[in-house]
């Protein structure tokens, strides 16, 4: 069990606060005057991945002091427990345990005294020669065609972890493997995907922990009635259709074969999961080889979260940075930046995994807290946010502290188009660490009359001190991306275990989930819904005149 302390009673907090009262209005400008080896002291290299954090408004002083409050907090011990399998999720009386599934070294992992890795090892396997059979063209459809396309038929964490990954990872694309995915209960979604699809050579992935989830088992459905009206039979939904779920009756309560059915468990949260058999997926886009790969480098930034000092540790830093900006500078939002197109999802897919975990505002002990917790997560791959957002980082009146990340060396060298990319990255992060002063931007007013000049000289200058992390990193490969991923998973754990709030539940979105299933039957009537508020009446009421005027 995780330590019910809340961490704004605890001897760090209040030094951090006076700590804060002393640094806030340094500018980080005289933070880099004054330490020549700034640079240096401030940033860290795990494997082929530098963080550097010495564009933060820190001084030698601040992450002792945040190191102490974790310290206070028992990070270790809640370190500890997340790995030793012990129920950490409290709320749900579960393990957790995605650390396990990319355990590579395969040493034991004991839930209640059993051993997880036997079962794990079993369905990578199956993953493994599954995934085999289908790039080799060995599984056939019901026509004896080979399948040359994969729907993944899945939301949230069914869904997220494995688009952002067969994004991040398209240089190692299997050429004659198309992978698509649905995740919105829209009809649009599936519909526009089942235009370009053939039955006899597609491969519906019915990715639900609980295969209980409206918009995925609307869509399996919907599948399956496209795939039987194009020809396909019900004794062939058995070649088109696996399933990746804990729950095997409702798998073969749906008509799927529990021979094809890819498990993982309850221990496993869903926006944790790309790891388990929900990165089927990503395993027959990319090659097992590669999502073993992707595995190994989880794994490495697993044994460095674990056994790194917290000083030398990157998502401890990022996290207790994060920390730093959320409850002193009033941070509200974090955003993330790579600087790589091929890491255009990677902020919709972090979204989920720090807001669903931290997007808590009851504590450990059942009371409501008195201090942030998780931010709002949000980001753009660079140049384009460049072009549409970054007026208000740069100018705006709101503090948000930005990761930039970004390889050094492209998949696609074409021209200088990376040098330019690259220079556009150092460049944000130096201008927004030092801004420009009135007397800069007076001499580049030169031309114009005093009066001019001082009238427009306002809107050029820029206050800087704008905080950011840069994380640098060889080349998206497919360690590399596992490395980061767990990199930032392990950052909102931390963050948990400091704000007292349990991370790896997710009642939030349960209330709209019921309150759907209630009003679905509303619109179906005809009668006129008087029993909501007024809104919610006026607007389903509304609705059904729109319907109604086109019928
Ligand atoms: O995999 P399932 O059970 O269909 O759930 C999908 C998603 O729904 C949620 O439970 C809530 O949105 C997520 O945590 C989860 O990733």
């Amino acid at each position: 069990m995780l330590k019910d302390i809340n961490p704004t009673k605890t001897q760090a907090w209040k030094k951090l606060k006076s700590h804060f009262e002393e640094v806030s209005s340094t500018h980080m400008k005289d933070l880099f005057q004054n330490d020549k080896a700034r640079f240096s002291n401030f940033s860290v290299l795990f494997e082929d991945i530098l963080l550097d954090y010495s564009k933060n408004r820190i001084d030698k002083n601040t992450l002792p002091l945040l190191v102490e409050l974790a310290n206070e907090c028992s990070l270790k011990d809640a370190i500890h427990a997340m790995f030793n399998g012990d129920p950490i999720n409290a709320t749900e009386k579960r393990a957790v345990l995605h650390t396990a599934l990319r355990n590579i070294s395969n040493n034991k992992v004991l839930i209640d005294g059993k051993d997880v890795m036997p079962d794990i090892n079993r369905v990578l396997a199956q993953m493994k020669s599954f995934s085999e059979a289908i790039i080799s063209g060995e599984w056939k459809g019901y026509s004896g065609k080979t399948i040359n396309t994969i729907v993944n038929i899945g939301i949230g964490g069914s869904d997220l972890g494995p688009v952002m990954v067969t994004e991040a990872l398209k240089p190692y694309k299997i050429p004659h493997i198309e992978t698509y995915f649905v995740s919105n209960v829209d009809g649009t979604h599936i519909s526009e995907v089942l235009k370009k699809v053939d039955a006899e050579t597609t491969l519906f992935m019915i990715a639900s922990k609980t295969f209980t989830t409206q918009e995925t088992m609307t869509n399996a459905h919907s599948a399956r009635d496209w795939f039987l009206y194009n020809g396909g039979s019900e004794s062939a939904v058995k070649n088109h259709f696996v399933a990746i779920s804990t729950n095997a009756s409702a798998v073969a309560e749906f008509g799927i074969d529990t021979k094809n059915m890819f498990e993982f468990w309850d221990w496993v949260g869903g926006r944790y999961s790309l790891w388990s058999a929900i990165g089927l997926s990503i395993a027959c886009s990319i090659g097992y080889d590669n999502f073993e790969k992707l595995l190994s480098g989880a794994h490495a930034m697993d044994n460095h979260f674990k056994e790194a000092d917290f000083k030398e540790n990157l998502p401890v830093i990022l996290a207790l940075l994060g920390v730093w900006y959320n409850n002193f500078f009033g941070a509200e939002s974090h955003a993330l930046l790579p600087y790589d197109q091929y890491m255009h999802r990677f902020a919709a897919y972090m979204q989920q995994g720090d807001m669903e975990s931290n997007g808590k505002y009851v504590d450990r002990g059942g009371k409501k807290v008195d201090y942030q917790t998780g931010p709002i997560i949000w980001g753009e791959p660079g140049t384009n946010g460049q072009h549409a957002f970054y007026q208000l980082i740069h100018q705006g009146t709101k503090l948000i502290p930005c990761d930039f990340m970004a390889p050094a060396i492209s998949h696609n060298q074409l021209g200088d188009h990376h040098e330019k990319l690259l220079a556009n990255f150092f460049a944000q992060t130096e201008a927004l660490m030092n801004g420009k002063t009135e007397d800069e931007v007076a001499a580049e007013l030169g031309g114009l009359s005093i009066e001019e000049a001082d009238q427009l000289k306002p809107f050029k200058v820029f206050e800087g001190n704008r905080p950011t992390n840069s994380i640098l990193f060889k080349k998206l490969t497919p360690e590399t991306l596992g490395s980061l991923i767990a990199m930032y998973e392990h950052k909102i754990f931390v963050q948990g275990v400091i704000w007292n709030i349990y991370s790896f539940d997710q009642w939030g979105v349960e209330l709209g989930k019921q309150l759907a299933k209630q009003i679905l039957p509303e619109l179906r009537s005809e009668d006129e819904v008087t029993t909501h508020d007024s809104s919610t009446n006026g607007l389903i009421n509304a609705y059904k005149v729109f319907r109604n005027n086109l019928r």
